[in-house]
């Protein structure tokens, strides 16, 4: 649909642009990114054939550029560039006629049915036909943004070409926009060729992104690869991260904020441990970057307050995050910085320790009950049932952790809590085998991220080492002081 071959050209004697290449294929979603002054507006002004080019050759259908003549031209590529400025005093039904200049036949270029209708689908569509009587200086930033949006559309063009489209847009305009523009290219095969200085947005509507730096192509290709670590750093010259979106596979890039990587001066350790007969409690000076199953807090956030509370066996568990939450807030903690648990062990019986290295210390919390110790190797002999928690594993690190460390000290600390049960011959009532664990365990990993980088925490690690040594001897006590209990 869209060539452009060998593109270089500007302003003056000297190229903004050089050597450009690339496609673009009908009912694309393409999007232009690169930092300032890298050429993105001059390379959209040269593909609607506002501004010249001196070398290369742009071809629309087959066709070269300039052998379209411009109302041919306006009837294949419309325009929405930055309007915010604009001061024309049209209502809002005028502004969007205007796209249909290009449409219009004969010498007095009369207005068609065929015109009339063009104009109220558009309306319609966008939204914007319930102010269409309106002067369109009376709207806000977001509501002319959509006008003329409908103004584009009303060209019916094959190609919609945009500056920024979501600058000036709160939040859910920027979403509705682009979801408007995702179901154009898929529905209507409109192609969209979108300037973006917000990757995250890039990342998520477009089908292939184009990366400029310093007038040349960085890369042109899917948003996974070009939204690349390393690459964005280079070019923005800016330090951030990729994550993946958590619900839609699109990369995101995350802002890493100036920080202050000063050694942390507190220690976690049993003075910071509140044990009563309704919840445990542990708090720290700053959030500790955590990974859990926690009943309030799974997953991995930030957080502040753990809280491991005492619930009877038969707690009834069909809403228990809300119950939870409640619970939370009716003790003082706030949910949104607490990862909390529940068990059914009487919380008395608990065990931590504390062990130190060189460099990083850990604290291990742990409550264990094994009324419901279950063969994970023959889970499928038991009925799905939702109980309370039975053995809980905190472990805290003085240290920073990268990804994988947090899930290699999950890891090391279930091998750990397995280990336990195993020498202790904690039996599956149902199987008879030695059981692994219990039905409803729940674990925390919970690191300052401050200080000492500790990249692995696999068994033979030295953090791995500490966290099994640790585990081990707490659930091996937390079984044993609650089965004692037990034979009271
Ligand atoms: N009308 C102009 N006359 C001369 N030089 C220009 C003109 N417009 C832009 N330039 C220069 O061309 C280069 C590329 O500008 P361009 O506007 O294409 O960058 P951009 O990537 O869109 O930047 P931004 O992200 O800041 O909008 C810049 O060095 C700029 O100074």
């Amino acid at each position: 649909m869209l060539n452009v071959q060998q593109v270089s050209g500007g302003y003056s004697s000297e190229a903004v642009l050089k050597d450009i290449s690339f496609t673009v294929e009908k009912g694309e979603l393409f999007g232009i990114l690169g930092p300032n002054g890298s050429g993105k507006t001059t390379l959209l002004k040269m593909l609607s054939g506002i501004l010249p080019f001196q070398e290369g050759e742009i071809e629309i259908n087959g066709k070269p550029l300039q052998e379209y003549n411009p109302k041919q031209l306006a009837r294949i590529i419309a325009v929405l560039s930055q309007h915010s400025s604009q001061s024309f005093s049209y209502r809002v039904k005028e502004t969007v006629s205007l796209g249909r200049y290009a449409h219009q036949k004969g010498l007095f270029q009369t207005w068609s049915t065929a015109d009339e209708e063009v104009v109220q689908k558009v309306m319609m569509q966008i939204g914007v036909s319930k102010f269409q009587n309106k002067n369109i200086q009376e709207l806000s930033g977001g509501e002319k943004q959509r006008v003329f949006l409908a103004q584009a559309l009303a060209q019916e063009p094959e190609i919609l070409l945009l500056d920024e489209p979501t600058n000036h847009l709160d939040l859910s305009y920027q979403k509705e926009l682009l979801d408007f523009l995702k179901q154009w290219t898929s529905e209507n095969g409109l192609t969209v060729i979108s300037i973006f200085h917000d990757l995250n947005l890039a990342g998520l509507y477009c089908d292939r992104l184009l990366l400029l730096e310093n007038g040349r192509i960085n890369i042109d290709q899917i948003p996974n690869e070009v939204l690349r670590e390393e690459r964005i750093r280079d070019v923005y010259n800016t330090d951030i991260q990729k994550h993946p979106h958590p619900k839609v596979a699109a990369p995101q890039m995350v802002l890493l904020p100036k920080m202050n990587n000063e050694v942390v001066d507190f220690n976690i350790d049993e003075s910071r441990l509140h044990i009563s007969e309704e919840w445990i409690e542990l708090t720290t000076p700053i959030p500790l970057r955590t990974m859990s199953s926690g009943v309030i807090g799974s997953g991995t956030g930030w957080h502040q307050i753990f809280v491991n509370r005492h619930v009877h066996k038969d707690y009834s568990c069909s809403n228990h995050r809300t119950e939870m939450a409640t619970f939370l807030k009716s003790k003082g903690f706030e949910p949104s910085e607490t990862v909390g648990m529940m068990t059914a062990v009487v919380l008395e019986d608990v065990v931590y320790k504390r062990f130190l290295e060189e460099e990083f210390s850990i604290f291990v919390v742990v409550t264990a009950g094994v009324g419901n110790a279950i063969d994970a190797s023959k889970g499928e002999l038991h009925s799905f049932e939702m109980t309370p928690g039975t053995i809980n594993t905190w472990v805290f690190v003085t240290g920073e952790l990268t990804e994988e460390a947090f899930i290699q000290s999950i890891m090391t600390a279930t091998e750990a809590k397995v280990k336990a049960l195993n020498d202790l011959k904690v039996k599956d009532e149902v199987t008879g085998t030695i059981a692994s664990g219990t039905s409803t365990d729940s674990i925390l990993i919970a690191a300052t991220q401050k200080g000492t980088v500790l990249e692995f925490a696999g068994t033979i690690t030295p953090l791995g080492k500490l966290i099994g040594k640790a585990v081990y001897q707490c659930t091996t006590e937390a079984i044993q002081k609650s089965s004692k209990r037990k034979q009271k």
